[in-house]
């Protein structure tokens, strides 16, 4: 059963040092501000927010046995630990929160990592996590100035960030956000 707003958000905070929650108070007034500006439904993309990082601070171990033992992106386990806890957060969401709306669960799940034909709840929730009030790294109000544009202007320059870091500190960049990054640039050329 779904737990109320206010229920969520005790659950959720629970299990998080109060930094992190702060991050995740900024991700949730971030999403509802862009589902206002882009035709989003604001309490869904809030949804999301409150649980984009629930299981961010769950042992490795156990989300490992999580992706494995329910035949989630085992994929992923090739990959950063940091990722994993997107996957796992939208399997937590679904079965531990009640949570059924796909594409809820699917803004939980690709806040990350981004993916391909990103729907407008994933965009804004990766987006809003990106550019949050508390968020500050270089480049980061250069992305806040290009969300005012477009959610895609503003996600391609967050993609590229994250990519640009990787690459710098020579460590392994996980494909689907290159494939996300691309799909974005050519929706936008499109556009021109
Ligand atoms: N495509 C990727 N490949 C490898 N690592 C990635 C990729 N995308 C994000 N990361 C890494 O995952 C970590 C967690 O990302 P994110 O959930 O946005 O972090 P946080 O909210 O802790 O800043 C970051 O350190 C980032 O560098």
């Amino acid at each position: 059963m779904a737990l109320s707003r206010e229920a969520l958000i005790e659950a959720v905070s629970a299990q998080m040092p109060d930094k992190r929650w702060k991050h995740t108070l900024g991700v949730m007034e971030t999403s509802v501000k862009l589902a206002e500006r882009y035709g989003g439904d604001p309490a869904r993309a809030e949804t999301a927010a409150i649980l984009h990082d629930v299981a961010k601070y769950w042992p490795v171990e156990r989300m490992k046995e999580i992706i494995v033992e329910n035949g989630l992106s085992t994929e992923l386990l090739n990959y950063d630990k940091q990722l994993w806890h997107a996957e796992v957060g939208a399997f937590v969401a679904g079965n531990e929160y009640g949570i059924t709306d796909p594409e809820v669960l699917d803004a939980i799940r690709y806040h990350t990592s981004g993916r391909e034909n990103m729907g407008l709840l994933e965009k804004i929730v990766c987006l809003a996590d990106y550019i949050e009030p508390g968020r500050d790294f270089p480049g980061v109000d250069n992305i806040r100035k290009l969300s005012k544009a477009s959610l895609e202007e503003g996600l391609v320059a967050g993609f590229d960030s994250t990519i640009s870091l990787l690459l710098q500190k020579r460590q392994i960049v996980f494909p689907l956000t290159v494939l996300a990054r691309n799909d974005l640039v050519r929706i936008m050329e499109d556009k021109i």
